[in-house]
């Protein structure tokens, strides 16, 4: 649905150029989650602000179902970005309207005269993020969360197809992160809303995204599914950021390396063998013993995985590598 060919995107510089976005690929399927995360000046924004050319690009190609959004002229601009909602960091409501009047807004920006129509669709937008009972108070009165729900009702006014979320999630505490990227979830699922998200935290790609893209320096260094990404990371960015998000201290667990004996091995579970006695059954049937080293069970879009780290020791480690080969995991030998 979202198709980038070769897009690039250079700012103006103090008499140079500076490229935030360098020659890039990239597909969206329509009806996804996709997440773009990466450290501040990554280049997200840019990529984000490109899709509903709230950015030109300097160069490539940017289809959205089949049109190249590059070639509009500024009438054809402003049909298709009523198709794109956005909502931001800083929710971006008038302080001096009341949150039924900042959601009506964009309805009557788009033409919308009838008072009443106009009441109803407001009433529906203000019952889906469940914030009617505020629909009179001004912005100020409410909380960080409250704000963004406001925010969302008012991006999903003129049924977008596609909503774009500027580290939506960045103000607020972790509860209320965790309540708005539900929410999200849920209309994602409900009206098959294309949704594309920049965040610099790993969690919010954990909770919500199908697949994410990492991004460093102007380019997307690694991209796939969440749970690959997460369980298998490639680039030593993403290894970094994963590596944050499970608050892991390499150096200790170097340390810990260097002070056992034996194999060290990295085994991956999902979905139900998350929770199997794997390594109790590898114990009694091969007779090796082993430590663990390092481990987490986690919860990836609502599936659970695990992934342990440990030493083995015995006779028998060429069976029980062949036995864990054999098991339903991943395996990798560290040592
Ligand atoms: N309008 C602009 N004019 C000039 N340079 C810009 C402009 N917008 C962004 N940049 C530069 O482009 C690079 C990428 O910025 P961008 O905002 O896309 O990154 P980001 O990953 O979204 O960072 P952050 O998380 O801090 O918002 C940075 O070096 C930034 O300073």
């Amino acid at each position: 649905m979202i198709k980038f060919e070769q897009v690039y995107k250079d700012y103006p510089a103090s008499g140079n150029s500076l490229r935030a976005l360098h020659p890039t690929d990239l597909a969206i399927a329509a009806g996804e989650v996709f997440g773009l995360v990466g450290h501040s000046g990554a280049g997200k924004s840019t990529l984000l602000r490109l899709i509903n050319r709230l950015e030109a690009p300097s160069g490539g190609r940017i289809w959205v179902d089949g049109e190249d959004i590059t070639a509009l002229d500024s009438s054809a601009l402003r049909r298709f970005r009523q198709q794109v909602g956005m909502i931001f960091q800083h929710f971006n409501l008038l302080s001096s309207k009341t949150v039924a009047e900042n959601v009506a807004l964009p309805l009557q920006l788009s033409g919308m005269q009838n008072p009443a129509a106009i009441a109803q669709r407001v009433d529906e937008l203000l019952a889906r993020v469940a914030i009617s009972a505020q629909a009179d108070q001004y912005p100020a009165q409410l909380s960080g969360g409250q704000k963004q729900r406001v925010g969302i009702a008012r991006a999903l006014a003129l049924k977008p197809k596609i909503l774009l979320c500027d580290e939506a999630t960045s103000a607020l505490d972790p509860q209320t992160t965790v309540q708005v990227l539900q929410l999200l979830r849920e209309i994602n699922l409900e009206l098959g809303l294309t949704i594309v998200l920049i965040t610099h935290e790993m969690d919010v790609i954990r909770r919500v995204c199908d697949r994410v893209a990492v991004m460093d320096g102007g380019r997307v260094v690694e991209q796939g599914e969440v749970v690959q990404v997460f369980l298998h990371p490639q680039h030593p960015t993403t290894q970094r950021f994963v590596r944050e998000n499970e608050h892991l201290d390499e150096d200790s667990l170097q340390n810990d390396f260097a002070q056992v004996e034996g194999r060290i091995l990295r085994l991956t579970f999902q979905g139900d063998s998350t929770y199997a006695p794997v390594l109790s059954q590898l114990a009694q049937e091969t007779g090796v013993q082993y430590s663990i080293l390092a481990g987490r069970i986690d919860r990836i879009q609502n599936r659970p995985c695990g992934q342990l780290t440990v030493a083995l020791r015995g006779d028998n480690l060429a069976t029980a590598l062949d036995w864990l080969n054999h098991a339903d995991l991943h395996l990798e030998v560290l040592r």
